[in-house]
C-alpha cells in the first residue's frame, strides 16, 4: 500500500545509474504510482528524463553517495550499474535501508574478482580458467599461465570497455594500455580468463521475487568487442543444457540473495554450460522482453523489488532485438531512418535519448517480434541497419 507518488506516504526508488535500462525500470515504477529518483554521473541520462527527480554526483566518492542517499531515504536502493561505492551500500544496509537485490550482490559484482571468486571458489561452477594481475609484469606472467587466446579485462569495466583477446604473448602489453583505458576506476587490476570455445551464449533472466524463483526464456545473443549488438528470445537448448543452465543461475542467484531480476550469462560449449558473468539487475541483452515477453525484464524488476508475487512469465512471441552505435563523439546528432525502420512489420525503436554520442556508445535499439526467432532477428538486424547517427557537418 502506498500514497500518491508527491505524498509523505510514497513509495520511492532511486535508481544509482540512470541508463537506457534505468529509464525503463523508472516507467514500469511510476506504472504501479511510486516516486521516483535517479542519480548518475552526467546530467540529462536516459531515466532522468522519466523520473521525478534527478542527481548527478560521481557515484564512486563514497562520502558524496552516502550524503545523497541519506538526505533523499528512499524506501529501495536500486544499483543500476556496477561502479559505484558499494562500501556505502553494506553500511545503508545495516543502517537500516533496502538495498536491491542485496548490498552483497552489489558488491560482489562491482568487481569481477568477487563474483568470479564467489561462482568458482565458494560455488564450485564451471567457469573459464582464470588469473588476476596488478601490473603488466604479473599480467605477462598471467597470460603464460593460462594460455592463449585469453581474455584480458579490468576488473571494473562493463559493455566490453578494456576487454580484448590476447592471441599472442607478445600483445599482452598492448592488452594491458587497452585495459588501462576502457577502466572506470583508478586503481588497476585485470583478469585474464582462457578463451572459452562456445557455440552460443545465453543470458538466463533469473527473477527472486516472494513467490520463489523463475526463469525466463534462455536469450540468445552475438557480442561484438564485447558488448552486444543483437539478442533473441528463445534460444533453443536440449532439455539436459536447460536443466544445467538453470540449476547454474539458481546457484548463482541464492548465493547473492535478495529480491529483482538477474541476468545470469552463460557459455554454451561442447563439454556443458560455463559461467560467465552476472548481473543483479535487468541486462541489456534482455530488453527483447519488452516485446516477447507478457512481463518485459523490467516490469519484472520492479514487481519483485516491492516484494509482490511472480507466479510465472510466458513468452507470448518470438523475439529479437538489434543496436544502434554511435561512430564519433559529440551533442549535435540527429537519430534519422525511423520512417525506414518502422516501415518494417512487428517493429519498434526504442531511442534512449542520451544527451552525448561517443564512438561505440549505444544509442538506441530496435525491437521486432515474429512467429519464428529467425524471421525476428533478420527484422530487428535489418531496422537497426536503417537506423543512424546522423551529423549535419
Ligand atoms: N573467457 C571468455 N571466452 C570467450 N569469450 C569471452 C570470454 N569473456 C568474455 N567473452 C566475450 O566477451 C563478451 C563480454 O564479456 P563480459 O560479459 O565479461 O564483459 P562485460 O564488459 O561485463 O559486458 P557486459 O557489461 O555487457 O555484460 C562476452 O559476452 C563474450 O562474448
Ligand atoms: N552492459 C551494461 C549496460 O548495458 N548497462 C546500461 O548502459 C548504461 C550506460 O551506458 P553508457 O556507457 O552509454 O552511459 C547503464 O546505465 C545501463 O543502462
Ligand atoms: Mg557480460
Amino acid at each position: 500500500m502506498w500514497g500518491a507518488p508527491v505524498s509523505d506516504r510514497a513509495k520511492s526508488i532511486m535508481l544509482l545509474g540512470g541508463g537506457e535500462l534505468g529509464k525503463e525500470v523508472i516507467i514500469e515504477a511510476q506504472r504501479l504510482g511510486l516516486r521516483t529518483i535517479v542519480a548518475d554521473r552526467y546530467e540529462h541520462a536516459p531515466a532522468m528524463g522519466v523520473a521525478h527527480e534527478a542527481y548527478c554526483l560521481d557515484m564512486l566518492d563514497e562520502e558524496a553517495l552516502r550524503a545523497l542517499i541519506v538526505r533523499v531515504s528512499p524506501d529501495l536502493v536500486v544499483p543500476e550499474i556496477e561502479a559505484i561505492a558499494t562500501k556505502v551500500l553494506v553500511e545503508l544496509e545495516q543502517e537500516g535501508f533496502t538495498v536491491i537485490p542485496t548490498a552483497k550482490a552489489a558488491l560482489l559484482t562491482m568487481d569481477r574478482e568477487g563474483i568470479r571468486r564467489l561462482a568458482a571458489e565458494e560455488l564450485g561452477l564451471p567457469t573459464a580458467a582464470y588469473r588476476f594481475a596488478d601490473g603488466l609484469e604479473e599480467l605477462e606472467a598471467a597470460v603464460a599461465e593460462i594460455g592463449v587466446p585469453c581474455v584480458i579485462k579490468p576488473l571494473m569495466s562493463s559493455s566490453g570497455k578494456g576487454q580484448s583477446v590476447c592471441r599472442r604473448q607478445e600483445e599482452a602489453a598492448g592488452c594491458w594500455n587497452l585495459a588501462l583505458e576502457g577502466a572506470r576506476a583508478k586503481k588497476m587490476r585485470v583478469i585474464v580468463e582462457a578463451f572459452v570455445p562456445f557455440t552460443s551464449e545465453i543470458t538466463l533472466l533469473t527473477v527472486r521475487s516472494s513467490s520463489g524463483t523463475v526463469f525466463c526464456p534462455p536469450i540468445g545473443h552475438i557480442q561484438q568487442d564485447g558488448d552486444y549488438v543483437e539478442s533473441w528470445q528463445p534460444h533453443p537448448l536440449s532439455e539436459g543444457q536447460l536443466r544445467e543452465a538453470q540449476s547454474i543461475a539458481l546457484k548463482i542467484t541464492d548465493a547473492l540473495g535478495g529480491y529483482g531480476l538477474f541476468g545470469v550469462e552463460l557459455f554454451v560449449t561442447s563439454e556443458g554450460i560455463v559461467f560467465s558473468e552476472v548481473s543483479p539487475r535487468p541486462h541489456d541483452t534482455g530488453m527483447v522482453t519488452m516485446v516477447s515477453q507478457d512481463l518485459s525484464e523490467f516490469a519484472l524488476h520492479v514487481r519483485a523489488i516491492l516484494g509482490f508475487p511472480i507466479p510465472s512469465v510466458e513468452l507470448l512471441t518470438p523475439g529479437a532485438s538489434a543496436t544502434l552505435k554511435a561512430v564519433r563523439e559529440g551533442e549535435d546528432f540527429l537519430i534519422g531512418g525511423m520512417d525506414e525502420a518502422l516501415s518494417l512489420p512487428r517493429t519498434q525503436i526504442r531511442v534512449f535519448g542520451k544527451p552525448l554520442s561517443k564512438p561505440g556508445r549505444r544509442m538506441a535499439v530496435a525491437l521486432s517480434s515474429a512467429d519464428d526467432v529467425e524471421t525476428a532477428r533478420s527484422r530487428a538486424k535489418q531496422a537497426a541497419s536503417l537506423l543512424k547517427v546522423e551529423w549535419s557537418n
